[in-house]
């Protein structure tokens, strides 16, 4: 009974053709983007700034789960109704980041491993009564040139799979989230051979584990060259989504609920296009493809509203509506229906296909 529920909730997120917000930042994570955009980093403005993406008015027209905080599950807006309810009445499937974070792995200088298994069960058994329908556990791996080792893999794959199977145990859609970093100089195909790598490990220890592959979401990075790379070394939308492709096709199984992407610190409109390319561009025949491939971006479309946004609440609603651009967008991609020309579409606020349906007379003169 409990797999049944779980492949409903996995095919709610990923094969109802709309995408997941990240909205999961830890605290230390949140404050940095915060100073970063100049808003004070209190308690206070973190709950009002959810508060923006939660009520961000036809949201789950684009949006069919949000990834929560610990701190965001417990909180509401400013009238008192629980984020939770926003949610629900948007349509929108709520989830929770579960892992304590990734911490300096023991005798491997600079690598990490994510720890949170300690107390998992209780806390996911507490995350469900509550209304959580999911979870997420984000591994984190540096290339360089000696690194990832092994070792980091081999233990960031084991803690992801048994969160994986403590989150089926509960009733939860486990999203595995194994991230290979963007940062450094290294290549389009030295990104593609480690995503494998880890990837296969991570798969091993899912296998053995006995977690349900159908109940489960991967959230996967895409293959990127780093971005120290000159341009020289830079690569078109197509070229990622071919690497991409060849990658997951080689490693991970079909019987998959779906995969979704991160956006790991690329522009929004590059993530975009990107998530396009693989979705409609790729030399990879569409045939050969077994899963959805969606999005769960946090960056790629909080950043503008965010920055638009400042802290101050005459800017709410104009921020909203650049939130909602993103999410459209990145809809869009899904079906293949984005081109950069949607950036400067003058539709209607909120207004999905007007959007993507817009003629050309509409487009803004830039
Ligand atoms: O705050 P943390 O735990 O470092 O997580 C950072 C973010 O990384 C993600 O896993 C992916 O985010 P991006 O799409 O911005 O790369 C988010 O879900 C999460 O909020």
């Amino acid at each position: 009974m409990t797999s049944d529920i779980l492949v409903d909730t996995a095919r709610t997120l990923v094969g109802s053709g709309r995408g997941l917000l990240a909205m999961d930042e830890s605290v230390p994570t949140c404050n940095r983007r915060f100073a970063e955009a100049g808003i004070p980093q209190t308690g206070e403005m973190r709950r009002r700034y959810r508060e923006l993406l939660v009520t961000t008015p036809h949201l789950g027209a684009c949006i069919s789960g949000a990834i929560l905080h610990d701190e965001t599950i417990r909180q509401a807006t400013g009238d008192g109704t629980p984020f939770l309810q926003v949610l629900a009445e948007a349509g929108i499937v709520p989830g929770i980041k579960v892992d304590t974070g990734a911490k300096p792995l023991a005798l491997r200088d600079g690598e990490t491993v994510t720890e949170g298994l300690d107390g998992l069960r209780a806390r996911l058994q507490a995350y469900c009564a509550m209304g959580a329908r999911f979870a997420k556990w984000r591994a984190v791996l540096a290339i360089g040139p000696h690194t990832p080792t092994a070792c980091a893999i081999a233990v960031n794959a084991h803690a992801l799979a048994r969160y994986a199977a403590l989150c089926q145990e509960a009733g939860l859609v486990p999203i595995v989230e194994p991230e290979v970093l963007m940062t450094g100089a290294h290549s389009l195909a030295r990104c593609g051979e480690v995503t494998g790598e880890l990837l296969s490990c991570v798969f091993e220890q899912i296998g053995r584990q006995g977690v349900q592959l159908d109940g489960l979401v991967l959230k996967a990075n895409m293959v990127l060259p780093g971005l120290d790379q000159p341009p020289a070394g830079q690569v078109s939308a197509q070229e990622v989504a071919d690497a991409t492709l060849r990658c997951l096709l080689a490693i991970v199984p079909p019987a998959l609920a779906g995969i979704v992407f991160l956006s790991g610190g690329q522009s929004a409109e590059l993530a975009s296009l990107r998530l396009n390319a693989i979705n409609a561009q790729s030399t990879v025949p569409r045939a050969r493809i077994p899963w959805t491939l969606g999005f769960s971006f946090a960056r790629a479309i909080q950043q503008p509203a965010l920055h638009l946004w400042q802290g101050f609440e005459a800017n709410t609603v104009a921020a909203q509506q650049v939130l909602f651009h993103r999410a459209a967008c990145n809809r869009a991609a899904l079906h293949g229906a984005y081109d950069p020309g949607l950036e400067r579409r003058r539709v209607p606020p909120f207004d999905l296909d007007a959007l993507i349906d817009a003629p050309a007379t509409m487009q803004a003169a830039q």
